[in-house]
């Protein structure tokens, strides 16, 4: 088992120095009422990298992205790359698991887009024709403009899960974090979604996600960061799928992919 943080990335794993990382987590430990969630958690997040967050039900996945992001009290550092969380703001959009969401909200696909302009243009001052183009093309680019005057309650699992990734696209932020975005949606927005991060990483952004599935949606991702309360593993997909890790993590319960050959 591996409990050392590795460096995130292609280049550092060969040894050659890779750029500053966008995010690093030095020794993170959370607890909740005195029960230990995260232990000593070391990790990185590059620059134009997908990488997704995995581990059993209950290891933590969602407590370091929301450690990460200042949601919960931490012991430990997370560095923002020559920034602090405060001067990063901005710069960053929280997609929160679906079933974290009150859909019976009344409020339009359109009014949730705009909500990712707020920050933009300032709390009770008008939309700018530029704001509404940004959300406008947000939703263009996940196939839901059609139903921008449709309430929220009324849509489908993978629908909401577009409009929010939508919100975050009218954010224009650089560094994007979505807690299990694959559940519950159809193959069709899975796809969707999963050209969006493409184009981002593309780009120079970096997506962090959260992904319960250790299925056929894992060969999307670059990185990887393995948990189970520790880091068993993390580093490029490759090297962290491996079937010592994932025994690991999964106390033995996990079927590796070639044992179903
Ligand atoms: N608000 C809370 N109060 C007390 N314990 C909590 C709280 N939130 C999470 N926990 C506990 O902390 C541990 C980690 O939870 P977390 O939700 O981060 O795991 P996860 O890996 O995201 O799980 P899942 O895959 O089931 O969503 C679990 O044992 C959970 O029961």
């Amino acid at each position: 088992m591996t409990t050392a943080g590795y460096r995130i990335g292609e280049s550092s794993l060969l040894g050659v120095d890779s750029p500053q990382p966008v995010i690093q987590v030095k020794n993170l430990n959370v607890s909740y009422r005195g029960v230990e969630a995260l232990q000593g958690i070391n990790c990185e997040f590059q620059a134009g990298r997908l990488t997704g967050i995995i581990g059993p039900n209950g290891a933590g996945k969602s407590t370091l992205l929301k450690a990460m992001l200042g949601l919960l009290p931490a012991k430990g550092k997370v560095k923002w790359g020559n920034g602090s969380l405060a001067t990063n703001r901005s710069r960053l959009a929280y997609v929160p698991q679906r079933s974290k969401i009150d859909w019976d909200y009344p409020v339009t696909v359109w009014d949730v887009v705009m909500m990712g302009r707020v920050k933009a243009t300032g709390w009770l001052r008008r939309f700018s024709a530029s704001s509404r183009h940004i959300a406008l093309e947000s939703l263009k680019r996940v196939g839901m403009e059609k139903l921008r005057d449709r309430a929220i309650s009324q849509l489908s699992g993978g629908q909401q899960q577009r409009v929010f990734l939508a919100r975050a696209l009218a954010q224009q932020a650089e560094i994007f974090f979505l807690d299990e975005p694959f559940v519950g949606v159809d193959q069709k927005t899975q796809n969707i979604i999963f050209g969006i991060f493409r184009e981002l990483t593309a780009s120079g952004k970096t997506v962090i996600v959260i992904n319960h599935d250790l299925g056929a949606t894992i060969t999307h991702f670059d990185d990887l960061i393995l948990l189970n309360k520790e880091l068993i593993a993390a580093g490029t997909r490759e090297t962290v799928l491996t079937k010592e890790n994932l025994y690991a993590a999964y106390d033995g319960q996990v079927m590796f992919f070639s044992d179903a050959a």
